[in-house]
């Protein structure tokens, strides 16, 4: 089964834009998680633009499904991680002043730095996943970290797919069938959408959960999250 984790940052940039507390993402993560989501993603990133630590916080009683905190594990984001005890930490490297995430990890040239925080999370109880290129060097070395899982940073499938070539999926396959080898589950966001989730769900052999929030969003703004979030859900049945 693969699970539906619907990022909100979005909904915390609108919020923000005003300075108030519409849209309230404690209602809001209630209603996603009543219209069958079974994950509530955040990112917070240094400069809080969307989410603030403080939903972090707030959202920690809220959630009854599972819970991913995504980010750069600077020490005041593996504060709040730990803290907070979500169900699983994906670490980011995002540089602070990125639009949004670029790339996945350098893991091997990382490995003694995310080896340590994977330790520090997992003796929290906290699940940890890596977010990674498909490239199949690095999920290897993603399994020597320790990390329960990778999340495939998927980017470039859905740049290629919009462009009409499918045939990039193919790195994506190989990379998970490589994760499920050693041992590590598999995970998957950015730019995933209702066009090009089946096609990529089909694909990838093993998938434990999409994060998605960019597109999610805008397809709820005309087709409501009460039905996009069932038609991810359709799309993701085996
Ligand atoms: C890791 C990842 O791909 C998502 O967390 C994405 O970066 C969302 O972050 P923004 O909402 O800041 O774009
Ligand atoms: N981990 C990916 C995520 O949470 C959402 O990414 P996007 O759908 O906003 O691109």
């Amino acid at each position: 089964m693969t699970k539906l984790s619907v990022n909100i940052n979005k909904l915390a940039t609108l919020r923000n834009s005003r300075g108030g507390n519409v849209p309230n993402l404690i209602q809001a993560t209630r209603d996603i998680e009543s219209f069958g989501a079974q994950g509530i993603t955040i990112h917070p990133r240094p400069d809080e633009r969307h989410i603030r630590y403080q939903d972090a916080r707030d959202l920690k009683d809220v959630v009854n499904t599972e819970f991913n905190i995504e980010g750069n594990p600077v020490q005041k984001f593996i504060d709040l991680v730990i803290e907070v005890k979500p169900t699983q930490v994906t670490l980011v490297p995002d540089a602070e002043d990125a639009i949004t995430s670029n790339a996945g990890w350098d893991i091997v040239k990382n490995a003694v730095f995310l080896k340590e925080v994977i330790k520090t999370f997992k003796s929290e109880g906290i699940r940890t996943s890596i977010f990674v290129d498909p490239d199949t060097k690095m999920v290897e070395a993603a399994a020597n970290t320790g990390a329960d899982r990778i999340e495939l940073y998927t980017e470039s499938y859905a740049h290629h797919y919009a462009q009409g070539h499918k045939n990039k999926i193919a790195i994506f396959t190989e990379a998970a069938k490589i994760a499920h080898k050693v041992g590590l589950g598999i995970n998957a966001g950015h730019d995933l959408s209702l066009e090009n989730i089946k096609f990529f769900k089909e694909n990838i052999p093993n998938l434990l959960e999409v994060s998605i929030g960019h597109a999610l969003i805008c397809e709820s703004l005309y087709l409501g999250l009460e039905n996009v979030i069932p038609m991810y859900l359709h799309r993701l049945e085996k």
